[in-house]
């Protein structure tokens, strides 16, 4: 069985996208829970809407707007999702990347992508940036992989490698724009788990997914990255840690979508100058 839209479909959105904006943008960026403000960065923008689009779906999550923003972020022509699309809002997995599918249709040939995520290694705090070095996809490796389905050769391979899946370029990059922007300090690097959600995860799933090797756990990106990869795009990854996962009965507490908003807020304008300079010297 087929799964996913038809490349004539997804070809033919992308050309109605160009269509509504005179820019011509080869860098994507997906907004994370809370880190929408990045749009503020978008100069001379043309908004569309996600329900203005044929078939795109509709993004549900609060911090999540669901717009299009196309623009100039330091000088170079952008695209920004302003709201992304999860797995738990019940969309198949394919559905929640058709996104990904349109945006290398309208030229993006790197995606940049952001997450709010809860911090699994203890050496981490609140506030911390983690550049993705890898994933581990959870979903994908129990059966509910992105590009599970029918196959279409021109949007790229049957059997993906993902072991270059984060390019590491961007992230060398990345860290030294932090450090000339003083926030070498709050960087971080490693591995992000993605679970199904919506549940934030016991103390007993987060000991498991820490013993897996995840540094950091949330319930988007990965099959973002990999939808990009198998279309050959670029991918660079940033999770912000909105909250720390409890590792322990005694002290443990309840994440809120409230407290990881919060989060996304008070980092927004690091974050902010943070990818804008990354775009800028790309
Ligand atoms: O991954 P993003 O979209 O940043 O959102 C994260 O924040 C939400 C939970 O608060 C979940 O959707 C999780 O995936
Ligand atoms: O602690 C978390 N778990 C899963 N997803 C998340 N997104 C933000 N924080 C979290």
């Amino acid at each position: 069985m087929c799964e996913g839209p038809s490349f004539e479909h997804v070809q033919s959105i992308g050309e109605l996208l160009l269509g509504k904006t005179k820019h011509r943008p080869t860098i994507g960026i997906i907004c994370g829970s809370g880190l929408g403000g990045l749009a503020d960065m978008v100069e001379d923008a043309n908004v569309v809407l996600y329900s203005e689009i044929p078939s795109f779906p509709i993004s549900t999550v609060p911090g999540h707007m669901g717009k299009l923003v196309f623009g100039t972020m330091k000088g170079k022509q952008v695209v920004l999702m302003r709201g992304r699309l999860h797995y738990y809002e019940g969309y198949p997995m394919w559905k929640t990347t058709i996104p990904v599918r349109v945006l290398k249709a309208c030229g993006i040939s790197t995606l940049i992508l952001t997450n709010a995520a809860g911090g699994l290694n203890s050496d981490y705090s609140v506030g911390d940036i983690m550049i993705i070095k890898d994933h581990i996809d959870l979903p994908g490796i129990s059966g509910e992989c992105v590009l599970r389905g029918g196959n279409d050769e021109r949007f790229g391979p049957r059997f993906l490698a993902t072991v270059d899946t984060y390019d590491k370029e961007l992230a060398t990059l990345t860290k030294s724009i932090a450090g000339k922007l003083g926030l070498s300090d709050i960087m971080r690097e490693g591995t992000y788990i993605m679970i199904g959600g919506p549940t934030f995860e016991t103390v007993a799933e987060s000991r498991l997914l820490r013993n897996f090797g995840a540094d950091a756990v949330g319930m988007s990106t990965v099959p973002e990255a990999i939808v990009a990869r198998h279309m050959g795009m670029k991918v660079f990854g940033l999770s912000l840690i909105t909250d720390m996962c409890s590792l322990q009965y005694d002290v443990a507490s309840a994440t809120t979508h409230e407290q990881v908003l919060a989060a996304g807020r008070k980092r927004a304008k690091d974050l902010q100058e943070l990818v804008s300079n990354l775009v800028q010297n790309m």
